[in-house]
């Protein structure tokens, strides 16, 4: 069971390519970091936001970005999944649920990837009907599908081509969301190659 999963992932891994390299990933998360910091820093301004990581694909960019914040926040988590082991979104499955603690709060949701949208238009909505004062969507990369989406990010980090795209907490069928950088996957690794 281990050796396939071993050889699945080396092999999707062998076949992908780099489309952008760590380097380039910090400065992203650098470009964000300075955003926030100069708005909730802002003379006057003593907004004191709840960070919501939207778990688990925001794991690794959540865990770059906090730390080069330099404004008083609250940090917590929800879990939502559309994608699960698949490469192509399906339905909503919460697996963690906003708690009381976004009622009346200006929060900023952190995610790795806004591509459809899907996932983070329901988010944005269940967050204000619980009563959240203001959600602010700050995702790591916007992917460019030439089209309109049900939500658009307030802050982003990249746009990205629109490819199915693995690495800072993206995955291909659960594997290799520790990639340092971001790499596309062969079309025809996919499952659901057309
Ligand atoms: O804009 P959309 O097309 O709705 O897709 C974006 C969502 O897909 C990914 O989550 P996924 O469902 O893969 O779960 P994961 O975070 O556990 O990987 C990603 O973290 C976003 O939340
Ligand atoms: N890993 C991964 N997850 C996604 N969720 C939505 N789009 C993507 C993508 O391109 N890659």
């Amino acid at each position: 069971m281990h050796d396939f999963h071993h050889e699945r992932a080396r092999a999707l891994l062998a076949n992908a390519t780099q489309i952008v390299e760590p380097v380039e990933v910090n400065a992203a998360v650098r470009r964000v970091a300075d955003e926030l910091n100069a708005r909730f820093n802002a003379e006057g301004a003593a907004e004191f936001p709840l960070v919501l990581g939207v778990m688990g694909g925001a794991v690794v960019f959540t865990g770059h970005l906090l730390p080069q914040l330099t404004f008083p926040l609250d940090f917590d988590y929800i879990h939502v999944s559309r994608y699960g082991d698949e490469d192509r979104g399906g339905e909503i499955v919460w697996k963690v649920i906003p708690r009381q603690n976004v009622v009346g709060r200006k929060i900023v949701v952190v995610d790795d990837i806004l591509d459809e949208g899907e996932t983070l238009a329901h988010v944005k909505q269940r967050l204000l009907d619980m009563g959240a004062a203001e959600v602010i969507v700050v995702v790591f990369a916007d992917k460019d599908l030439g089209r309109a989406k049900p939500i658009q990010a307030d802050l982003v980090g990249l746009t990205l081509p629109n490819k199915f795209v693995v690495g800072f907490g993206m995955d291909v069928y659960g594997y290799w969301r520790n990639l340092p950088g971001l790499w596309t996957i062969r079309q025809e690794d996919l499952k659901q190659a057309d």
